[in-house]
């Protein structure tokens, strides 16, 4: 049985060394969070063989040495976790608790020789520190809708738990033993227990620091670099989308196409970067103005698109003229001179009309809007039949070519 467990001990070394491995791949994820994992798991490389060392190596190492390592292992976990949501990580407590425990370690080592307290004072700092870490994950929002977060917890809370009963068990000297290394029912479901302990909150932490790694880059590809409003490629795929659920019964579906008035003019008085900052102040003021169901996309250059669900035609208009008057109060107020927009607006007609359809007609309405004198909002409805500008056709084909429709 004692081979047993050093085999368990080893084993659970060699998940800690694949476990360095792993966490060496993510370094370049500059994921805060991923180092102090690496330096919990180096920390039980050290521990674990020592801990294996029992009766072999002098005592002071596979006693104090040694646990001295894995509450050092702990530590780092809780401040891994800590640091990866950007939470304060607890130091002096951790120091605190850590010395306290290996004093206790100590003592009941050389004062009082007690494995069961040993093993007692252990289990009160593991057992704390995972559930520090189940916390620190169950309050990362919407935490609990997404996977990683709730394996990431829930394996937390289980080996708090665990730890827990380990401390109550022995703290009623509920089994006599008489050494660590000893065969037993407690010390074998422990120690196996104790073997997943490590692994499990690394591979809670890398699949978290995968999701984040997703999520950042769907960020880059759907976001406009500048302004931070949805990408052209974003816009057609959520406008797809929106189109679907139009279709499942929410069937007022409206678009505003805006673009800003002489912009050229704009960028060569005053710069290109000044031209910048206008682009990225017209959707702040957008943002602040449309719903949090509303979409605000960068189509290109100065032209933007805003997807309006659940709007009908008088909404979406209204919408249009707020921005365009919010747009053109800010060019005398907030640095952007004489800048207005003209926006043209379109309601989707129903399910024989794809979304580059509804674009176009939208496109077409701004450019009756740019042609009647900018800084003005037109719907598609006042533009005759046939009427779409030509000069400006290039423009929804462009969109027709790139999405295949
Ligand atoms: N600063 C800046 N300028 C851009 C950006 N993208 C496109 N532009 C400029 O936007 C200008 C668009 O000019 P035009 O297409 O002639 O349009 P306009 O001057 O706004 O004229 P109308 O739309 O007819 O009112 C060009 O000068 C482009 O260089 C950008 O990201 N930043």
């Amino acid at each position: 049985m004692a081979v047993l467990y050093t085999l368990l001990l080893l084993v659970t070394c060699a998940l800690s060394v694949v476990m360095l491995l792993v966490l060496f791949a993510l370094r370049r994820s500059r994921t805060p969070g991923v180092r102090c994992w690496f330096a919990a798991n180096a920390a039980a490389t050290l521990a674990l063989p020592l801990f294996a060392a029992r009766g072999v190596a002098p005592d002071f190492l596979s006693i104090e040495v040694a646990n001295f390592f894995m509450l050092g292992a702990s530590g780092f976990m809780l401040a891994g976790y800590r640091r990866c949501f950007s939470r304060p990580v607890p130091l002096r407590m951790l120091l605190a608790g850590g010395t306290a425990t290996l004093a206790l370690v100590a003592g009941f080592h050389y004062i009082l020789d007690s494995l069961p307290m040993r093993i007692v004072a252990v289990s009160a700092f593991h057992g704390a520190v995972c559930l520090a870490i189940g916390l620190t994950v169950a309050r990362v929002p919407h935490s609990r809708t997404r996977y990683p977060f709730r394996f990431a917890a829930c394996a937390a809370f289980a080996l708090a738990f665990g730890h827990f009963v380990r401390l109550g068990v022995y703290a009623l000297q509920a089994h006599g033993h008489d050494g660590f290394l000893d065969p037993g029912l407690w010390n074998l479901s422990f120690l196996a227990f104790g073997t997943l302990a490590l692994p499990l909150l690394t591979i809670g932490g890398v699949m978290i620091v995968y999701e984040e790694l997703v999520a950042r880059a769907n960020e880059l590809a759907n976001r406009d670099f500048l302004t931070n409003a949805w990408s052209r490629r974003a816009f057609f795929e959520i406008a797809e989308r929106e189109r679907n659920r139009a279709l499942r019964g929410h069937p007022a579906l409206s678009l505003i196409v805006f673009d800003v008035d002489h912009f050229k003019a704009v960028n060569d008085s005053q710069g290109h970067e000044a031209g910048d900052r206008v682009l990225v102040g017209i959707v702040h003021q957008v943002q602040s103005i449309i719903r949090s169901v509303d979409y605000c996309a960068r189509l290109g250059g100065e032209e933007f698109a805003i997807l309006l669900p659940d709007a009908d035609r008088g909404q979406a208009r209204a919408i249009a003229e707020r921005i365009r008057a919010s747009v053109m109060e800010a060019s005398a107020t907030a640095g952007m001179p004489g800048c207005t927009v003209s926006a043209g607006v379109a309601t989707w007609l129903g399910k024989p009309e794809t979304m580059v359809e509804l674009l176009r007609r939208a496109d077409d309405a701004l450019y009756g809007a740019k042609e009647q004198g900018r800084n003005r909002v037109v719907s598609a409805e006042e533009m005759a039949p046939g009427e779409p500008a030509a000069a400006h056709a290039a423009v929804p084909q462009a969109a027709v070519c790139a999405h295949g429709r």
